[in-house]
């Protein structure tokens, strides 16, 4: 290389920053929008007449086309094949539309007949038009936002390799933990005292548009940076091109094989959780309703400090592996406590903070060991295969959570007791913690390096 090196948009500090800022703010909408009628099942069932097992079926929703259609392979097959600004832009489109179906199966205007409810309502009669349109619009939104995902994964490693990459996925992460925050601490007053569901989704319609509007941003900084560094970046998608073969080669990796087993049942019994807690609140705990979605908003709020904290500090002193099994062991703790633990405020309180430093264990942790395990030829395929299989857990355990909740509480005119439910949620805690320590026998036996620094001295 010559000492006269033309720096590229790359090498400037305040390019990659500002790149960061705009692709975490486009995930900072779209993890918004995913929460968003989280603490509204109390309204969903009192207004729409939805039963918990029908509200859980919407929130696995989010999966069923990632999983059933392979939507994650062909995401990742595209983003190679086609590049970052058309995968983004394309996916972001399909993200927006479905959440604006979602939004209009919640108005009034469909409700009461308007387009395309007598449709709806012309088979699967035992399912109400707003749960099927809601369905349709919030799975079209699940494909749209994980590749939405994905590609941003693929644009930080672009901008930061070689640099601040963990931190930089860690802001990335905190930031959409943002959004995650604002639904849960703001969804039910947008909703307003009539709880008006529509109300909050018109708001994520809205912050999806500005967040794909940040992303031309981002486009405009891409093709800058691809018209200065044509042959790098050339070089860099074959290295990383998604191959169709990789996958099996993945399958004969046990440290692959371990990871994507914790992934999945560790964010099953996170994600799929939260769609449940705000309700747990004011059920079990007696939280009042405005409140309940504050309470679950404290997971994200903690981990928003928490995740680049830890992503620093496994960057320069390791202990990934353990890191990762001691997040296992809290989130049983934690399960547990919402399982079996008095109902007193203060066990809620706790296991929410508890539960905000496993969230941040494990993520800053899991996301740049995959690096460590699989070469890099293979990391496209991947990323995309470890959230397909994540996605499996997403569809599947709120639909349990919703028919467990409901067919243990038959004749129960009360409150919902979900000890069976958290109980579920307590045995994903036990596998995860179980694959933790297979992962970390395999690390020793193979020599992946999990525990040791990201950042080589
Ligand atoms: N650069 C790491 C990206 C993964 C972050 C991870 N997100 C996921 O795993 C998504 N597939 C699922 C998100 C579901 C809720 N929107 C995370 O920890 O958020």
């Amino acid at each position: 290389m010559s000492a006269n090196l033309k720096q590229s948009i790359r090498d400037s500090k305040s390019a990659r920053w500002f790149v960061l800022a705009t692709v975490s703010f486009l995930m900072f909408t779209g993890y918004f929008f995913t929460d968003i009628m989280s603490p509204l099942q109390g309204a969903l069932r009192d207004n729409f007449g939805w039963s918990n097992a029908e509200y859980g079926m919407f929130a696995g929703s989010y999966s069923f086309l990632n999983v059933f259609c392979l939507m994650l392979i062909f995401g990742g097959i595209i983003l190679d094949k086609l590049g970052i600004r058309f995968t983004g832009t394309s996916f972001i489109g399909v993200m927006i539309a479905g959440a604006f179906f979602n939004y209009y199966a919640m108005t009034d205007t469909f409700n009461n007949g308007g387009l395309g409810y007598d449709f709806l309502n012309s088979f699967l009669t035992q399912y109400k038009p707003s749960l099927k349109l809601a369905i349709l619009g919030y799975t079209l939104f699940g494909v749209g936002v994980e590749i939405a995902g994905i590609t941003v994964s693929r644009i930080l490693v672009k901008w930061f390799k070689g640099k601040e990459l963990a931190l930089a996925m860690g802001l990335e992460m905190a930031t959409a933990r943002g959004g995650m925050l604002l639904a849960f601490s703001g969804s039910r007053l947008m909703a307003g005292e009539e709880q008006i569901v529509s109300r909050p989704l018109a708001f994520g319609v809205l912050f999806l548009v500005i967040g794909f509007l940040a992303f031309f941003i981002h486009n405009m900084m891409d093709k800058k940076m691809d018209a200065e560094v044509a042959d790098d970046t050339a070089a860099a998608a074959e290295e990383d091109e998604f191959k169709v073969s990789d996958i099996f080669l993945l399958f004969k990796n046990p440290g692959f094989i371990f990871i994507a087993l914790l992934c999945v049942l560790f964010y099953s019994a996170v994600f799929p959780f939260s769609k449940f807690a705000p309700d747990l609140m004011v059920q079990k705990y007696m939280f009042n309703d405005n409140f309940a979605g504050s309470m679950v908003g404290l997971l994200p709020l903690g981990t928003i400090v928490l995740t680049p904290l830890f992503g620093a500090f496994l960057d320069n002193k390791g202990k990934g592996a353990s890191v990762m099994v001691l997040g296992a062991i809290l989130l049983i703790i934690v399960h547990s406590i919402f399982a079996f633990g008095p109902d007193q405020k203060a066990f809620a309180f706790i296991a929410m903070i508890v539960l905000g430093f496993a969230f941040s264990f494990v993520p800053a942790a899991m996301w740049p060991s995959i690096p460590k395990i699989v070469p890099e030829s293979r990391l496209g395929s991947a990323y995309a295969m470890i959230f397909m299989i994540q996605n499996v857990g997403l569809m599947l355990f709120p639909m349990i959570l919703g028919a467990v909740l409901d067919s243990s509480n038959q004749g129960n005119t009360g409150n919902l007791d979900y000890s069976n439910s958290m109980m579920l949620m307590v045995g994903c805690g036990v596998l995860a913690l179980f694959f933790a320590f297979m992962l970390k026998a395999v690390d020793k036996k193979n020599g992946y390096g999990l525990d040791l620094p990201n950042i080589q001295k």
